[in-house]
């Protein structure tokens, strides 16, 4: 290498290849979760909200990699990733995801009944509120943050605080990881000249979404990086995998 520069791939054609490979030559996931995924591909207009099959073989190689046992989703849609983390963990493993939406809540709970995982919970309500809140008796091994971009700063202070070394009760194992999907939200979190073809694709306010959120992940990325109990690294694949390990 010449400089610095990790230069994914030259251009689309290119880069669909080889994600098409890579889906190929990554951990199989069992059709269950395959005919979930194409389920909500077929009946969910915002489908484009799920994980991608090939970002769902790499959190099930990190889980079974960290012995995840137990997970907990924040934003949890209509459950395709918390099938998933529930594949990932086994029968014995438990998932809980936290969804704001009482429709989706629903369809999480009917669907992953349905496709087989009778090892998840589905809490209904804002995760802002329900986070402080929860109780777990055990440390989640991973938690994966993938709702509204705004809160990812205050969900990773929650966390940190409620996974304090020596508590009785703490939400995050010592070692446990911290994901945060989105990171890079389209490149627009390092990059918001016209260089960039997203500031002309994504949309500048949705329900979940407003590009004044791209400050808050960018905060959620340094915090990520400068925090002394946390161990950070930025995947800049998928839509931006942010990965941290909680060291104490
Ligand atoms: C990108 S989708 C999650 C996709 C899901 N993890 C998957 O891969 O299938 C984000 C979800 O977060 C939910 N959400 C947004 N704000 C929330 C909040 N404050 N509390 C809980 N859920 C929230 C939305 O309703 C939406 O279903």
């Amino acid at each position: 290498m010449r400089e610095n520069c990790t230069t994914l791939y030259p251009n689309d054609k290119v880069a669909r290849k080889v994600s098409e490979y890579a889906d190929r030559s990554s951990i199989d996931l069992p059709d269950t979760l395959i005919k979930y995924h194409q389920w909500v591909l077929d009946t969910q207009p915002r489908s484009y909200f799920t994980i991608s099959l090939l970002e769902a073989r790499l959190l099930t190689w990190m889980a079974r990699t960290v012995g995840a046992k137990r997970v907990l989703e924040i934003g949890a849609f209509v459950g395709f990733s918390m099938g998933v983390w529930a594949n990932a963990v086994g029968p014995k493993g438990s998932v809980i995801g936290l969804e704001f939406s009482p429709e989706y809540a629903a369809l999480a709970r009917e669907q992953l009944l349905k496709h087989g995982y009778d090892n998840c919970s589905v809490v209904q309500g804002n995760a802002l509120e329900v986070l402080p809140t929860l109780e777990s008796e055990e440390p989640f091994d991973i938690i994966f943050i993938d709702a509204q971009k705004s809160g990812y700063p205050a969900y990773l202070r929650t966390i940190l605080d409620k996974s304090q070394p020596g508590a009785a009760r703490r939400l995050l194992r010592r070692g446990g990881l911290i994901l945060g999907d989105n990171a890079l939200r389209s490149a627009l979190v390092v990059d918001q000249s016209d260089d960039n073809p997203a500031t002309r694709t994504v949309p500048k306010q949705t329900e979940n979404w407003s590009w004044g959120d791209v400050e808050h992940l960018d905060e959620f990325n340094r915090v990520m990086h400068s925090h002394d109990r946390i161990e950070a690294m930025l995947l800049p694949v998928f839509d931006g995998l942010g990965m941290g390990r909680l060291l104490d």
